[in-house]
């Protein structure tokens, strides 16, 4: 007797809640953190909230709703679609299994191209706060030598590959419709650039010189989600593009001024001014997101009516 798959009760839950026409969706969204309004251009929508999903864990970060969203974008009949309204980290506590546990579902009811948006801070001193950076490739330090590869483990399918390749991790095909959409909205040039995301466990912001070090190792931003979700993805067979968004320099020049030198100083009489550090919190994180969010919205429904959908 062969053992039930265990995503068949979650896609029965599915069945049973959603009409036909929206159950086979051709695109997955997911939404990153004070971005779940991408989903605000879906027509027909249905929502169901993850508590009514086996394998489904609750998002707990402000900002993250809990929730798939099932809908159509573009004329006609419309294309169908399905976001992710908030997504689990490993921070929060979530299982790596339960991390990656959406993206395995949306495979199953069939999404072929994967759009995944984060917010991120900015390690290349030329992307400016509010840049859309389409990610080329990543660096992920916890998946390099630590247990936080998702595919670390028994194979889920014997249709997967055991040692699944990453030099192609980012779509050539969906990048290069990022960047059409963005000409087709008549967005400024520098509204939308390309760039290698590093990915950290969070959910300490980086200090000065972990921001350095990963500037000096080739990432342009940082963040704490997004590629336990491409490499499953990419293990599932799909298609995938990341946009993220900087909400918030982590590289600041001339942060380290010598407090040796300022009591130096004082001590000849001089005037001083300790430095203050800036910091960051998920509050700018989020009010940067709800800023951008009409153009992050505008450009992935573009883009999604831009893929060729046979
Ligand atoms: O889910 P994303 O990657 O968009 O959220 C980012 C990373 C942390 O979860 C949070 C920090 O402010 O925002
Ligand atoms: N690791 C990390 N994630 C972020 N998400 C949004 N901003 C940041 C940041 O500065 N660092």
């Amino acid at each position: 007797m062969t053992s039930p798959s265990p995503y068949a009760s979650t896609l029965d839950v599915l069945a049973g809640l959603l009409p036909p026409h929206l159950l086979q969706p051709r695109v997955g969204i997911v939404c990153g953190s004070g971005l779940s309004t991408l989903a605000s251009s879906l027509r027909d929508v249905h929502e169901v909230p993850y508590s009514a999903l086996d394998g489904f864990g609750k998002s707990t970060v402000e900002g993250h709703k809990s929730a798939l969203a099932f809908g159509l974008i573009g004329p006609g009949e419309g294309i169908p679609v399905v976001a992710m309204l908030g997504r689990f980290h490993p921070y929060e506590g979530h299982k790596l299994s339960t991390v990656v546990y959406p993206i395995r579902i949306l495979a199953k009811l069939g999404v072929r191209d994967l759009i995944i948006t984060n917010a991120s801070g900015g390690l290349n001193p030329n992307l400016a706060v509010g840049t859309i950076v389409v990610i080329q490739d990543h660096l992920a330090l916890p998946n390099l030598t630590g247990p936080l590869n998702p595919l670390l483990g028994p194979q889920t399918s014997p249709d997967h590959p055991r040692f699944v390749p990453l030099s192609d991790a980012y779509s050539t095909k969906l990048r290069r419709l990022a960047f059409l959409a963005a000409h087709d909205l008549s967005f400024d040039d520098d509204a939308l650039a390309e760039g290698v995301y590093a990915w950290v466990s969070g959910p300490t912001y980086e200090t000065p010189a972990e921001g350095r070090f990963l500037r000096a190792a080739g990432a342009d931003v940082v963040g704490m989600s997004t590629v336990p979700e491409v490499v499953v993805a990419k293990e599932e067979g799909m298609e995938v593009m990341v946009l993220s968004l900087v909400t918030n320099p982590v590289v600041i020049p001339d942060t380290y001024r010598s407090i040796k030198e300022e009591v130096k100083a004082e001590l000849a009489g001089k005037p001083v001014e300790l430095p203050v550090m800036p910091v960051v919190s998920h509050d700018d994180v989020l009010a940067v997101g709800r800023q951008k969010a009409e153009a992050m919205k505008q450009l992935v429904a573009r883009i999604i009516e831009m893929i060729p959908h046979v």
